[in-house]
């Protein structure tokens, strides 16, 4: 059952805050462990909803899962249970997250067949599943689709390597097919592949396990396949999103908040962009100091027209922070433009901001321009729904940095993502409580 947070926001926060292990690299390399029967252990693995239902779902498929420590696991999957996948329970567990749609890879790899109910996430626009398909049937894969049922079968005696140009560099995706291919005959080139530091991440694991990767960072990676994968450990990259978010916390609410160990060079255009929006920022060591600021300026681009931030498949900015910029806009000094281009309804949650006072004009699904009120006139508290879980994050904040009280409802689409999210908030002095 979903719970409810009641904030008193207005309140300045000051402290540090270390982030979580990445949530998308997490489902990524869980369902890595799949290919090989020795055991993998994988560190710094965040404690949320969607991460630990895909633990379940792993352990229900008969691999066996060892805790070591708090985020610290073992897993070998030298036996598996394909009752389980067959059965009603898989339909159900499976649909409740987008990461178990990367199960298909390993499964397809290493015992020749693999199906798959629809898979859930937000409901944030079409989501489509072709670029992951398409990429199993060049490998030599059949693929069926049992509409009724929305399930999806694949089966293959053998995948053989070959080029394989992406439709679009779809991040689950490129992990499936890479999955694919490390096991298979022969050579996959994959070109227009996805490379977030999550794929990086998993690339690296999949050569420390046997795998012969070569082109990781780049849209071009070159697979020699292997027979067999053998054991490894892991430890997950901090989480960029959460680090993205802390950064717009600490300037909504005009607070001095230190965000740690966040391994600077794997954030791309993250610390930029939030500098264009006027925040100051400082690198020291491997932490973000982030000082207490009255105002920021937004940036205008060099011919003096109005700053556009808009999401692009990595190295460009991640859509997964653009509510945030969106949120912190709304208190900065100026204008911009926020472009969803990846996603069709992931910014009706402004609708909220503007019950809470914010001055945005929605001018379609993908765009919003959002005129700043440089904390002259603060967000009033309001009782919401979070809508998906990063809207949900940036309401939050949003929350915090308002005048009075805020209650936000369905929170469950906020914890599948953020561990522990009101415990660590209340640790910068936040006013927050769960119902
Ligand atoms: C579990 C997980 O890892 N989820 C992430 C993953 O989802 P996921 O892997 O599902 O997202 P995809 O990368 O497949 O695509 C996201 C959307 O962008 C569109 N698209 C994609 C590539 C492209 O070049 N052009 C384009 O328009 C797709 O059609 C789709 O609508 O990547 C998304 C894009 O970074 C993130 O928001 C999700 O948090
Ligand atoms: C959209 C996201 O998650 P998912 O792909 O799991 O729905 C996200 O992490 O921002």
């Amino acid at each position: 059952m979903s719970g409810t947070f009641v904030i008193r926001g207005g309140k300045q926060l000051n402290g540090e805050i270390t982030p979580q292990g990445a949530k998308n690299e997490a489902l990524q390399i869980l369902c890595a462990v799949l290919l090989t029967d020795e055991e993998v252990r994988i560190k710094n693995i965040p404690d949320i909803h969607d991460v630990n239902r895909l633990i379940e779902i792993l352990g229900d498929f008969g691999v066996k899962v060892t805790k070591n420590a708090h985020r610290d696991y073992t897993f070998k999957a030298d036996e598996v249970n394909f009752n389980y996948i067959k059965s009603p329970e898989f339909k159900k567990d499976g649909a409740r997250l987008r990461g178990s749609v990367m199960l298909l890879g390993p499964m397809l790899a290493r015992f020749g067949e693999a199906c798959m109910p629809t898979p859930g996430g937000d409901k944030i626009g079409r989501r489509r599943l072709d670029t992951h398909f398409q990429g199993f049937v060049e490998l030599g894969a059949d693929f069926s689709y049992d509409e009724d049922n929305a399930f999806y079968t694949l089966k293959a005696k053998e995948l053989h390597g070959k080029f394989i140009l992406l439709e679009e560099a779809s991040v689950t995706g490129t992990a499936n097919i890479i999955m694919a291919a490390v096991l298979a005959k022969g050579k996959t080139r994959i070109y227009n592949a996805a490379c977030e530091p999550y794929l990086q991440q998993l690339c690296k694991m999949l050569n420390r396990m046997g795998a012969n990767i070569s082109g990781i960072g780049s849209n071009l990676l070159t697979i020699e396949g292997v027979s067999h994968l053998h054991g490894t450990d892991h430890t997950m990259l901090p989480d960029m999103v959460e680090i993205g978010s802390w950064i717009g916390l600490a300037a909504m609410t005009k607070s001095n908040i230190t965000i740690k160990d966040v391994n600077w060079n794997q954030l791309g255009v993250i610390p930029s962009t939030f500098r264009k929006l006027g925040i100051e920022l400082e690198q020291q060591g491997d932490d973000i100091i982030i000082p207490a600021q009255e105002n920021y300026r937004i940036q205008k681009f060099i011919d003096g027209s109005i700053l556009t931030v808009s999401d692009a498949p990595w190295p460009g900015f991640t859509p997964d922070l653009l509510s945030i910029v969106l949120v912190v806009a709304t208190q900065a000094k100026g204008t911009v433009l926020i472009h969803q281009k990846m996603f069709e309804s992931r910014l009706f949650f402004v609708d909220k901001l503007i019950d809470m006072g914010a001055q945005i004009i929605l001018c379609d699904p993908h765009r919003a321009t959002v005129v700043g009120l440089n904390h002259e006139f603060p967000l009033r508290g309001t009782t919401m729904t979070s809508p998906d879980i990063r809207a949900g994050n940036a309401l939050l904040i949003a929350a915090l940095s308002a005048e009075g009280k805020s209650i936000i409802h369905n929170i469950e689409q906020i914890d599948r993502g953020y561990e522990n999210i009101d415990g660590r908030l209340r640790a910068l002095g936040a006013d927050i409580q769960r119902i």
